[in-house]
């Protein structure tokens, strides 16, 4: 049962406001030196494959103690066990929250109105695996009988991001006769760029879209189809080159797909929690159907950890616990995500949306304007690019960022000393952002170099890094389909806690709404080069210049 509980309003949020009085004056360096067993007291490993180092934080037992009850007092596990078992937690939207189902191994059965969803989960993925194989194998031929060559996903957001970014990390298991593309954003540059790249022969377009109304999708989609058209100049070809990943059945077939070349998921499948249904589809076609079933593997892992483990171990929790920490005591306004690894270039993107589309709500599940903060501003960059380019702010800027490192043991890419390098900047900005740099060790530094006592002076305030920034490391032994899973679904489940505790719909997006209807309001206005009147004198004002300018 989901409740509607203020957490402003519990006794564990009045403690940690107290408490927070106190530690606002505790710096890391004090809270090592005062506990050698720091590293093994706030450390919980999963499945030997990810290690979360959580002792760089601003937290002492009586923290987390704290943090733990608030998590008891807004009746946390009760709202696990409502999503799991499939209550209809998204009430705004009446609908129930499974991404869980999708990858749930053990097939304990899962219901939605009394049915039981397992069957036609299990049938959406042996009707993927055979698609695969057949598409592996070169049996499903072009309009010409050539084997496909190219698989283009067409779908933006949650129909986009994940399998981007999970293609992206999982490279080293490319299968190596397909190539994977991607493209989301209606600006024509996107499908006319990749569009020069391709061969309509070898080519298989998967539009990916949970509405199949999107007008960003549906257009690049047309233009797809458009495209094919052009070379294979009979319509009965499409059903060769085109499926469709959604739920709505109506207008795949009014689209002209197959509806035998319709991948299905439901409703119960948030956008952004969908990589794990038929939107994987290009995800399971780049890297074998064999290595997606390792990555829902991973991720049912990680579900059960969740669900199973004491919260002073559980990885999602703690990751959850400790943000809110920030978040709403110290005030903090952002969150990095900084994967050491090149092959996750993509992860804070896909997180940005995962979060922020997620816990981005003012409003309660009472409908009332909260008065605390909820979700934070997600965003990042893969290390060491970042340390060049905005890790300055970080190390001696005025605001407080915590940051989650996380980087793999063990290379795809074993190259001379890269790896070692790499390994040695993650381990160094977490500790220099911890323990910082003060001005004695400046001055001894300048003194050792030969520097005159004045111009000493004068530099030591600009060189000194008064660290105490707090991070999370989170070390895994090597990135794979299953770790992979493991690590998503996490991050799926941190982001869970919090909306749990900030008492918020995290599974709507009303939030998107708004602009897309002003957008097609507007769109016939730009039909013709009448001026426009009916905005603001902002918006007319640019219309008018678009119009005069085109
Ligand atoms: O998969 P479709 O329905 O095309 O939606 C694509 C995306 O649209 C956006 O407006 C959001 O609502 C996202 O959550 C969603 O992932």
């Amino acid at each position: 049962m989901l409740e509607k509980i203020n957490p402003t309003q519990t006794a564990a949020w009045q403690e940690l406001e107290a408490h927070f009085k106190a530690m606002k004056k505790t710096t890391l360096k004090e809270l090592f030196a005062n506990d050698p067993n720091r590293f093994d007291k706030y450390t919980a490993s999963f499945n030997d494959q990810i290690l979360l180092d959580y002792s760089k934080n601003l937290i002492t037992d009586e923290t987390l103690n704290k943090l733990f009850n608030l998590a008891k007092q807004c009746k946390l596990a009760d709202a696990t066990k409502a999503m799991f078992s499939g209550e209809k937690i998204n009430r705004t939207e009446d609908r129930a929250v499974l991404h869980t189902a999708l990858r749930n191994r053990s097939n304990t059965p899962v219901y939605v109105d009394g049915q039981d969803v397992m069957p036609q989960v299990n049938a959406v993925l042996e009707k993927m695996k055979a698609f695969c194989e057949k598409i592996h194998s070169g049996k499903w031929t072009g309009y010409t009988g050539k084997a496909i060559r190219s698989i283009v996903n067409i779908g933006i957001g949650g129909s986009d991001l994940g399998p981007v970014m999970i293609t992206e990390a999982l490279k080293p298991y490319k299968k190596a006769n397909i190539e994977s593309y991607f493209v989301s954003n209606v600006d024509g540059t996107h499908i006319a760029e990749t569009l020069k790249k391709l061969d309509p022969e070898t080519t298989l377009f998967l539009v990916a879209s949970k509405t199949f109304t999107t007008q960003e999708t549906m257009t690049n989609a047309h233009s797809a189809r458009d495209w094919f058209l052009a070379s294979a100049k009979d319509e009965a070809f499409v059903a060769k080159h085109f499926a469709a990943l959604s739920t709505n059945a109506k207008a795949v077939s009014e689209f002209g797909i197959d509806t035998d070349n319709m991948f299905e998921f439901w409703d119960w499948v948030g956008g952004r929690y969908s990589s794990w249904s038929a939107i994987g589809l290009s995800i399971a076609l780049n890297i074998g159907f064999d290595n997606f079933e390792e990555l829902l593997a991973g991720a049912h892992e990680m579900d059960q950890h969740f669900v199973n483990t004491p919260i002073e171990k559980n990885l999602p929790a703690l990751l959850g616990l400790i943000g809110i920490w920030y978040n709403n005591f110290f005030g903090t306004q952002t969150v990095a995500l900084l994967p050491y690894d090149q092959y996750m270039h993509r992860f804070p993107a896909y997180f940005q949306q995962g979060d922020m589309e997620s816990n981005g709500k003012y409003v309660d599940r009472n409908g009332h304007p909260v008065d605390y903060q909820t979700g934070p501003i997600i965003w990042g960059e893969a290390g060491t690019n970042g340390q060049h380019a905005f890790y300055q702010l970080i190390h001696q800027g005025t605001k407080l960022i915590p940051a989650d490192f996380i980087a793999p043991a063990q290379t795809h890419n074993p190259l001379g000393d890269h790896h070692q390098k790499l390994l040695s900047n993650f381990f160094a900005q977490t500790e220099a952002l911890a323990f910082g740099k003060d001005a004695d060790k400046v001055r001894a530094e300048f003194v050792a170099q030969g520097k005159a006592e004045d111009e000493i002076e004068q530099l030591v305030p600009f060189k000194v890094f008064q660290g105490n920034r707090p991070t999370n490391s989170i070390l895994m032994q090597k990135i794979t389909p299953r770790s992979l899973g493991s690590l998503i679904a996490m991050y799926e489940h941190k982001i869970f806690v919090q909306g749990v505790i900030w008492n918020i719909f995290t599974f709507d997006q009303w939030g998107v709404e708004l602009g897309k209807q002003l957008a097609n309001k507007i769109l016939p206005e730009l039909a013709d080069d009448a001026t426009v009147t009916s905005h603001d004198s902002s918006t007319n004002g640019l219309i008018n210049t678009f119009k005069k300018w085109r």
